[in-house]
């Protein structure tokens, strides 16, 4: 609240707003501290984040629903907004998602612009699998 008058001017001013184009939002920034927002797409897909500032417990939790073949760019996009010393990421997906072959993809990928992987994950579920994986700045 220091910066951002209310919600919209925080989704505007932080970058969230580019993350997705063109996706419908709902914003809401708490008195002293705090954001929260979910955003609609057509055909059912969500995107949510929510923001926790206080500096002992200070957190982000991104979750979306919309299908990718990759998530790479859309993980780039949020660092960018959000840079966080360290972030987990998980994706649920089967053989007929979209994000199927995003799994794969993945459990190639150990490290990305500024962050290396320190932990990857993969889970075979009854009807989907689910990826899990940790990366974080290295101290320099
Ligand atoms: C955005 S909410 C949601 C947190 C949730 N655990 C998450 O990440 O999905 C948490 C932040 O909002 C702030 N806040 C202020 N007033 C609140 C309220 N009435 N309800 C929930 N959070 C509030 C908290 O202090 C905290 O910084």
């Amino acid at each position: 609240m220091k910066v951002s008058q209310d919600g919209q001017d925080a989704t505007k001013r932080s970058g969230i707003w580019d993350i997705i184009p063109g996706i419908k939002i709902d914003d809401f920034l708490f008195d002293p501290c705090g954001y929260s927002m979910n955003g609609i797409l057509p055909g059912g897909y969500y995107i949510t984040i929510h923001v926790t500032p206080e500096p002992h417990c200070s957190y982000v939790s991104f979750e979306s629903n919309v299908p990718q073949a990759s998530y790479e760019g859309l993980i780039l996009k949020v660092l960018e907004v959000f840079n966080p010393g360290k972030f987990l990421m998980t994706v649920f997906a089967n053989s007929a998602s979209i994000a199927h072959g995003s799994l794969k993809q993945l459990e190639k990928i150990d490290c990305l612009p500024r962050y290396r992987r320190n932990d990857h994950q993969f889970c075979s579920f009854k009807n989907y699998y689910l990826t899990y994986t940790q990366f974080s700045r290295p101290i320099i």
